[in-house]
């Protein structure tokens, strides 16, 4: 069902010099900073030939992130994002698996414009699972 890798995210506590690191020290192609406000998280893209990094920094009082970087302050993997052809398909699927859907199970658009979902970390080898619909 899981296809490509689409992107590996990791939580930051100072997206700008995060971004600076990965531009100018690891000599990489860096996006400019997307406000997510739906997911209550600030994005950069890095472009990688094989896959993409996103960095994520808290959005807003609410953001899912803010305990993930409470617990590892000084920035961490926070998920995998695996592209699926049929998100709808593969949530069935997994739900009918037993595993948990966060959210409200429904699909949201994510970074790229495309719907997305995450899985619970405790579901999938300790490890906070996205799907993207390509
Ligand atoms: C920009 C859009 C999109 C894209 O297109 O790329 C994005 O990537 S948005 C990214 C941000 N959005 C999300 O992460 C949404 C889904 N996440 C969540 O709903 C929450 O983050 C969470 C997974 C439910 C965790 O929330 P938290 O408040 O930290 O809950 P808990 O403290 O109850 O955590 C439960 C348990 O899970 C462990 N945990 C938490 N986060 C992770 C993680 N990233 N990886 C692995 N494990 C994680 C946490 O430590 C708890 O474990 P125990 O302490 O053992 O109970
Ligand atoms: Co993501």
């Amino acid at each position: 069902m899981i296809g490509k890798l689409n992107h590996v995210a990791i939580a930051v506590p100072d997206l700008e010099a995060a971004a600076d690191l990965y531009r100018n020290t690891l000599g990489a192609t860096v996006s400019e900073a997307v406000d997510q406000p739906d997911h209550g998280v600030t994005t950069v893209f890095i472009e990688l030939p094989n896959t993409k990094i996103e960095l994520l920094h808290p959005l807003g009082e609410n953001s899912p992130i803010a305990g993930f970087l409470a617990k590892n302050p000084a920035g961490g993997m926070h998920h995998v994002c695996y592209e699926v052809d049929d998100i709808t398909a593969a949530a069935e699927k997994l739900k009918a698996d037993g595993l948990r859907i966060l959210g409200d199970g429904n699909p949201k658009i994510g970074a790229h414009g495309k719907p997305v979902l995450f899985l619970h970390p405790k579901d999938l080898c300790g490890t906070l699972v996205e799907l993207e619909e390509v």
